[in-house]
């Protein structure tokens, strides 16, 4: 791609006083942490779920939605301009491909995002607009490296054909991940920060790091409930011989709402999601 070629040079120069050298040291850590979790580590094994999966997308739509909405409306901001690349990255339509591939025609009615999610306003965003380059960082140069290999692992465990239920993982706007997240750097490292703002979107890229993880957490104990759940339902089945006791999906529409954090624009922005099929 033609930026891309045009700005890899400014990157052959990297200091420790570039924003995307403290972000990578900064989060680490939490890097690792993020790694280990359940659900990842799943995903390293080869060994991810269909039901992981698809719990993982719908985690994903709530995650890309806040967060495309807020890149979108502070588009213009000195914060955000640099790192806006809505062609190359846009995740949000590629989700909505996947979740009716999987879901079917009627998803949005399947996942249900009540409206405790939408009454998150992300104030601190509107002060610290430049607070969305952590989250965004977060997100997207993550999915450009380690995600590429993931979408690969979940086509194989899944057992898919082709790149269907996939599309979240391909960006084809963007010719070569390395070289498009060097540029991604170089444009974070363009982004003028006062001292107080720089230490405040480091500190924010824990955070999303932080929270990412504890939305794994939450999605895998919710199917740990799911399958408990299942599993007690068939043994007391088999105990009673009943032939009404019945159906994983009517347990799990009626099982309490899974309760997310989510990883984009409030700290403790905290969404509920229902799922209903699997
Ligand atoms: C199975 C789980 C994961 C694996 C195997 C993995 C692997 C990797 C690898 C190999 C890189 C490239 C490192 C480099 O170029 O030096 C990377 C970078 C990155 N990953 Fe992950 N990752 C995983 C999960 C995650 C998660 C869950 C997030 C965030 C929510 C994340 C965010 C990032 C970010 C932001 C980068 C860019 C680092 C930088 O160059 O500044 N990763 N990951």
């Amino acid at each position: 791609m033609e930026t891309e070629k045009k700005t890899q040079t400014t990157t052959d120069h990297m200091t420790d006083r570039d924003l995307s050298e403290q972000i990578k040291k900064v989060t680490k850590e939490s890097h690792v942490r993020a790694e280990n979790t359940e659900l990842m580590l799943s995903f390293q094994r080869g060994q991810v779920s269909l039901q992981q999966y698809k719990l993982l997308l719908c985690s994903l739509y709530e995650i890309y939605q806040a967060l495309e909405e807020e890149l979108d409306r502070n588009s213009d901001h000195p914060g955000v301009a640099p790192i806006y690349f809505p062609a190359e990255l846009a995740r949000l339509e590629s989700i909505e491909k996947d979740l009716e591939y999987f879901y079917g025609l009627n998803w949005r009615e399947k996942i249900v995002v009540p409206g405790s999610n939408k009454k998150i306003q992300p104030q601190t965003q509107t002060e610290n607009p430049e607070f969305l380059v952590a989250h965004a960082y977060t997100r997207y140069l993550g999915d450009l490296s380690g995600g590429q290999v993931l979408g690969r692992i979940a086509q194989k465990s899944m057992g898919l054909k082709g790149s269907e239920g996939l599309s979240f993982f391909a960006f084809p706007g963007v010719s070569s991940p390395n070289l498009f997240k060097q540029l991604y750097r170089s444009r974070m490292n363009s982004v003028e920060l006062t001292e107080e703002q720089r230490n405040g979107v480091l500190e924010e890229a824990v955070r999303a790091f932080e929270l990412n993880i504890q939305v794994f957490d939450d999605l895998q104990k919710m199917l740990s409930v799911t399958e408990n759940k299942q599993q007690s339902c068939l043994a007391h089945s088999r105990s009673v011989n009943s032939k009404t006791l019945q159906i994983p999906g009517t347990l799990i529409s009626a099982s309490p709402l899974l309760r997310m954090v989510l990883g984009v624009f409030v700290a403790l922005a905290t969404v509920s999601m229902g799922i209903y099929a699997f």
